[in-house]
């Protein structure tokens, strides 16, 4: 945790929506003129694409489980090391993790590698995770600690599954049936790893759909906006000071289902994070300011 040097953590499992909601903090960052470090969670792997098919075909043929969404094929050490960088002193190293061509091209290289490790941004006021494990803890490390805002995206899970394979089909290329054995070779890290994280956030955005999702692996087409309603959670409402009367009057359709949780209509998410987490990024800016005039 830094006043000074403040992370933002928007953590979800695969294909949960994280890049996507990440737009809108870029929308409140604009509107704030907030100049923040952008950390890609994928960064953090440990192999690359051909690596990590033969770690896979290693762990199996040992009986072992090992997945993307465990430690073992995560640098967790350096993800931990970064955030304790940054918010020591506003510094630190990532890279890029290069899913498929258009980001390969980019940089010269081939699809499932990364670019060099290379120092962040400097003169930032904040840094924005996006990814996997920006709330995990494990054995060997804590990377919850540094955060000072943790935002889960956590759709229900079907609708994330199909999130993740029409994603994964459409966009990645992969084979619907390679997409159904990567969620499920994934479970026991999902359990152990992944959801563990969403207790510990400040607030979690929930998608839930409105139309049957009951098999996900044969779903054509995403639940869009309309099809959902979001149920958003916070651990600690008093904490953030949060407007509960404001949030309802400013959202239509909006309604509490519990004493810290509002729920809002699909259509109304991005607004949501928006009216949500720009007041909560206002603030940490204000107490850095005043940290930094001190
Ligand atoms: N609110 C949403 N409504 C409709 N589709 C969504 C929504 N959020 C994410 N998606 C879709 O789900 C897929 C996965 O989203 P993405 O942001 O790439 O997930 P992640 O980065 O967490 O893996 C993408 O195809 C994206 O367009
Ligand atoms: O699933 C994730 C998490 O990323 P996201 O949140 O973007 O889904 C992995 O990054 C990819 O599966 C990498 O593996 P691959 O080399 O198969 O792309």
């Amino acid at each position: 945790m830094s006043v000074i040097h403040p992370i933002v953590a928007v953590t979800g499992s695969s294909g949960a929506g994280t890049s996507t909601a990440r737009i809108a903090f870029e929308h409140i960052f604009h509107r704030l003129h907030v100049r923040a470090a952008y950390i890609d969670g994928d960064a953090f792997h440990a192999y690359s694409r051909r690596e990590m098919a033969k770690a896979v075909r290693r762990a199996t043929i040992r009986g072992e489980n090992f997945s993307h969404f465990g430690p073992g094929a995560n640098r967790l050490d350096r993800l931990e090391k970064l955030f304790a960088e940054y918010g020591d002193r506003g510094t630190g190293e990532t890279r890029r993790y290069l899913h498929d061509e258009i980001e390969a091209a980019e940089f010269d290289r081939e699809p499932g590698t990364f670019t060099d490790w290379a120092p962040i941004e400097s003169d930032t006021e904040l840094m924005l995770y996006e990814g996997l494990h920006g709330g995990v803890v494990t054995d060997q490390v804590d990377v919850a600690q540094h955060v000072d805002l943790m935002v889960g995206v956590v759709p229900t899970i079907n609708l994330e599954w199909i999130q993740k394979i029409r994603r994964d089909i459409d966009v990645r290329g992969y084979a619907p049936e390679d997409v159904a054995k990567v969620i499920l070779r994934r479970m026991p890290d999902y359990v152990r790893y992944i959801t563990p994280q969403f207790t510990r956030t400040d607030v979690n955005f929930q998608r839930v759909p409105l139309v049957d999702t009951s098999n996900p692996f044969v779903a054509r087409d995403v639940p869009n906006d309309d099809e959902s309603m979001v149920v958003i959670r916070f651990r600690d409402p008093a904490h953030w000071a949060v407007d509960f009367p404001y949030l309802l009057t400013m959202i239509h359709g909006s309604f509490m289902s519990r004493p810290n949780t509002v729920v809002v209509p699909g259509t109304k998410m991005r607004m949501a994070i928006e009216i949500i987490i720009g007041p909560i990024i206002r603030r940490l800016l204000e107490q850095r300011e005043a940290a930094l005039s001190r």
